[in-house]
């Protein structure tokens, strides 16, 4: 037998895209408990909990080599678990791999488009793979071309396109089984900051019409935008757990001054910054000081001769969480 096949509903995709969800899962989506992965003498993924509910989009961040991959590659069911348990979909992976990959779309890190083929044919061929008759398989196609704004470009050979199109129909290919659960890795990386905001706006609407999502992703500014609840996952463990707002609160101050000194080595500055307000990180070509009044902040600076050349406020955000939780900054 194939792969089980989900249903669908002719739709209004300009109404927004009708999914249907074929079956009800009760509770999680994803529940890891102690799950770990190790290749070798590797341990990538070292115990790690995870609880994705229905509907919502849960982001993994972290740092290059934090085991981000090996974890959606487990959940994808691509790569079995080294230990620990998982559950995806309320099935698992290792005697359901089939169920569960039916009911997931997976958009990978790198496009994997067959370049010889249309856009069209890119939508056609994988449908069929997953058992669709050729009637559902032209309407899926119209339905998602129209979703992802490439109706005009239907046939166009996929050698043809643009960066952020590629995109686009690599999200509408993993769309064509109406999965359940949609996993991104790194859905926007290498894309134009215009392409990035029409994905955002994509993935934005699919999370409305009910689709889970489970995304990883280097851009702090994506993970604020598109994730209700993430983690972020360092040397193969999670070390924080939240909302980006709780994340914020939690880790950093309201605002961020940074200054700038015009000079190579900051940390004269900075340890002449310490006791101002909050946490002073030293950067590259800043210094940043946490404080929950920003322009006080730069004031007392001022007042100790610390003058910056240029001094700006800011409000804290996920990137400094980041930096606070993992020491780095998001691309090392
Ligand atoms: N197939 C493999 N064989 C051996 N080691 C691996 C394999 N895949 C991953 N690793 C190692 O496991 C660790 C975690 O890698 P992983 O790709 O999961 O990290 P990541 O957080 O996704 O990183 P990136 O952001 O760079 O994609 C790294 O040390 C990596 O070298």
């Amino acid at each position: 037998m194939g792969l089980q096949v989900v249903k669908f509903r002719a739709g209004a995709f300009g109404m927004g895209p009708p999914w249907i969800s074929v079956a009800g899962v009760a509770g999680s989506m994803v529940c890891a408990q102690g799950l770990r992965k190790g290749f070798g003498d590797v341990e990538a993924v070292k115990g790690i909990d995870v609880d994705v509910r229905r509907g919502e989009v849960f982001g993994f961040l972290g740092p290059n080599g934090a085991g981000k991959s090996s974890t959606m590659r487990m959940i994808a069911t691509t790569s079995p678990v080294s230990g620990g348990t998982l559950r995806v979909l309320d099935m698992d992976p290792a005697t359901h791999g089939p169920q569960i990959r039916a009911r997931l779309g997976v958009c990978p890190q790198d496009d994997t488009l067959d370049t010889e083929l249309s856009v069209r044919e890119n939508l056609t061929v994988y449908g069929r793979y997953f058992g669709l008759s050729r009637a559902r398989v032209r309407m899926r196609a119209d339905e998602l071309l129209d979703f992802v704004r490439l109706t005009d470009r239907a046939t166009s050979r996929v050698d043809q396109l643009s960066g952020g199109m590629r995109r686009r129909l690599t999200i509408a290919r993993s769309l064509v089984n109406a999965p359940d659960l949609l996993l991104l890795d790194e859905p926007t990386t290498g894309l134009d900051p215009q392409a990035r905001h029409t994905l955002w706006d994509q993935l934005y609407r699919l999370k409305h019409s009910g689709v889970t999502q489970i995304l990883t992703t280097h851009y702090m500014d994506e993970a604020e935008q598109l994730c209700d609840r993430l983690v972020v996952m360092d040397h193969g463990r999670i070390v924080a757990e939240g909302t980006p707002a709780e994340l914020i609160s939690r880790y950093c101050t309201r605002e961020v001054a940074e200054l700038r000194f015009g000079v190579v080595d900051h940390e004269p500055y900075a340890a002449g910054l310490q006791g101002i307000a909050g946490r002073v990180e030293v950067l590259p070509d800043r210094v940043l000081l946490y404080a929950d009044d920003g322009e006080a902040a730069l004031a007392a600076a001022h007042h100790r001769g610390l003058t910056p050349t240029s001094g700006l406020v800011r409000r804290a955000s996920l990137e400094d969480v980041f930096l606070h939780l993992t020491g780095r900054t998001l691309v090392d």
